[in-house]
């Protein structure tokens, strides 16, 4: 008897393993971090290998710790950090180079030298996107350029490329598929998002041949199953794949045009349904592939934020203010306000609806006044000034003035971060019972083609509210605050003339 499917998480930070029973109830989580390596400013790689290793991990201590049998999981559903890029020899099964992350800034003068030679209009009619070394396309063209040997190898058909869904299901198979969704090719800046294909034009642009790159399918459907001698003695169907935010998407039940959710994970990013409709944003937004279901694709715009709780990872890890992420609210609420300090976090640049590969973080207003709380406090109220950044974009390109968020991702625990967050939109926050919503999403499209579960509606019934935070503040106040952000952020752009 089928009673579970599990999900699997592999985040910019962390990879995770969850259990979820035919409730929609997580039975266990396992999750561990893994390395950050940061070769140089700006810079951000990822080891594949312990990727891979972190991810087995986890799964291994899941069903231990369970105490399941392997045999009761009736699918598995991967969900992942989008963009970063893998590319791994087909014979030997080894990385050529140490992942890419989306967060990375290497390939900034590539990017520059797209625009000059005028390919922004193209690739945002094709792919969605603006040309940003965000995406996965310029970082696998750095890699054949730089890599002793590697182009000849892509060209002679020996290089595999992918995003780390597509990694983990090669490793899970014993290297027998290779495989993406639609949600995770739409960011790679090589794939067309209107024809659905690797787009000819694009590959040229990028000089990436084709033949390393993985076969596109929808987001629920059977892949292939897990090898035996990998996975721990059984044979489970892969069944489900979308990039992490689309995955939240879909784990929020946002099905309905309209429907929009805001993830607060290392960075930000909020997601707004478009049904079968191609929305062409003007104010910075990205247009995205939200997922495929039997052969039909749906849309999203989306807005998003390079670094959102990673700046609380760095109060943490570089600034050594606080001991866990946890603690950031506990201090922050020491004082009322930050007393007119700002911090805007553009330690990779800005994204949505700047797109500044060249900005560089900073902190504004100090005083001696000025203590670690209202630093801590300045950190946190900038996941929400983005967001309002964010939100004023998707308001203004769809037409639809949402009347509550949908919030989910490891930041929306800090109770103080999303009352200042409905305070400074002026709309309702709603935090569901399950926060979890990324692996939600990645079980609840590998239950849905197993059969585990019978339809969206069905999911859709089992949204569940934990709390809803209501504006409290007035909206001179807002304005005041706001106005001073914006000018904060101003301050930060074009920094970085290297
Ligand atoms: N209570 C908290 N207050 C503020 N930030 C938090 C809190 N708990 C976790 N975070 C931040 O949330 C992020 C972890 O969320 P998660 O959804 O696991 O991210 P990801 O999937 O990107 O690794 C970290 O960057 C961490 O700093
Ligand atoms: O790992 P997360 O949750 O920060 O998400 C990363 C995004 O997918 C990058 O586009």
């Amino acid at each position: 008897m089928k009673k579970y499917v599990m999900a699997l998480d592999q985040g910019t930070t962390s990879c995770r393993a969850i259990l979820f029973d035919k409730d929609s109830k997580i039975v266990g989580v396992a999750q561990k971090e893994f390395t950050q390596i940061y070769p140089k400013a700006g810079w951000v790689e990822h080891n594949p290998d312990e990727i891979w290793s972190t991810q087995y991990g986890v799964i291994a201590e899941l069903i231990a710790k369970t105490d399941i049998k392997v045999d009761e999981i009736a699918s598995i559903g991967i969900t992942n950090q989008r963009e970063t890029t893998v590319v791994w020899d087909k014979n030997t099964g080894k990385p050529v180079y140490n992942a890419i992350v989306w967060q990375c800034r290497r390939t900034t003068d590539i990017c520059d030298d797209l625009k000059a030679k005028g390919y922004e209009d193209m690739v945002r009619e094709k792919t969605g996107l603006v040309v940003d070394a965000y995406f996965s396309g310029t970082k696998v063209k750095w890699i054949l350029d730089n890599v002793e040997g590697a182009r000849a190898k892509a060209e002679k058909g020996e290089l595999l490329f992918g995003t780390t869904d597509t990694w983990l299901i090669w490793k899970l198979t014993g290297g027998r598929v290779h495989v993406t969704d639609y949600s995770n090719a739409s960011r790679t800046m090589m794939f067309n998002i209107r024809e659905l294909f690797w787009d000819k034009e694009l590959l040229k642009m990028l000089d990436v041949p084709q033949e390393m790159l993985p076969e596109v399918h929808n987001s629920s459907e059977v892949y292939g199953n897990t090898d035996a001698g990998v996975f721990l003695g059984y044979e489970i169907p892969i069944a489900g794949i979308a990039g992490d935010q689309q995955a939240a998407l879909f784990g929020q039940a946002c099905y309905e045009p309209g429907d929009a959710k805001n993830t607060y994970g290392t960075g930000c990013f909020m997601l707004m349904n478009t049904g079968s409709k191609i929305h062409t944003s003007k104010h910075g937004l990205l247009t995205t592939i939200a997922w495929g279901i039997d052969g039909k694709v749906e849309y999203a715009l989306e807005g998003s934020i390079f670094i959102a709780g990673a700046a609380i990872q760095w109060l943490r890890d570089g600034m050594k203010l606080i001991d866990g992420a946890a603690d950031s609210e506990y201090y922050a609420k020491k004082v009322k306000d930050t007393d007119g300090v700002y911090f805007v976090p553009a330690f990779v640049g800005l994204g949505a609806p700047y797109w500044d590969m060249r900005a560089r973080g900073a902190i504004f207003g100090l005083t001696r006044g000025t203590t670690k709380y209202h630093i801590i406090r300045a950190a946190l109220d900038s996941l929400a000034y983005q967001t309002k950044d964010v939100l004023g974009s998707m308001e203004s390109d769809s037409g639809i003035s949402l009347k509550s968020l949908r919030v989910d991702g490891g930041a929306v625990a800090n109770d103080l971060l999303m009352q200042f967050q409905a305070d400074i939109l002026g709309t309702r926050v709603d935090r569901p019972e399950i926060i979890e919503t990324t692996a939600l999403g990645a079980a609840y499209l590998a239950g849905l083609a197993v059969g585990f579960w019978t339809s969206k509606e069905e999911l859709a019934n089992r949204w569940l509210l934990n709390r809803r935070f209501e504006p409290e503040m007035d909206e001179e106040k807002r304005a005041k605050l706001y106005k001073g952000w914006l000018k904060a952020v101003d301050r930060t752009k074009d920094w970085d003339d290297d």
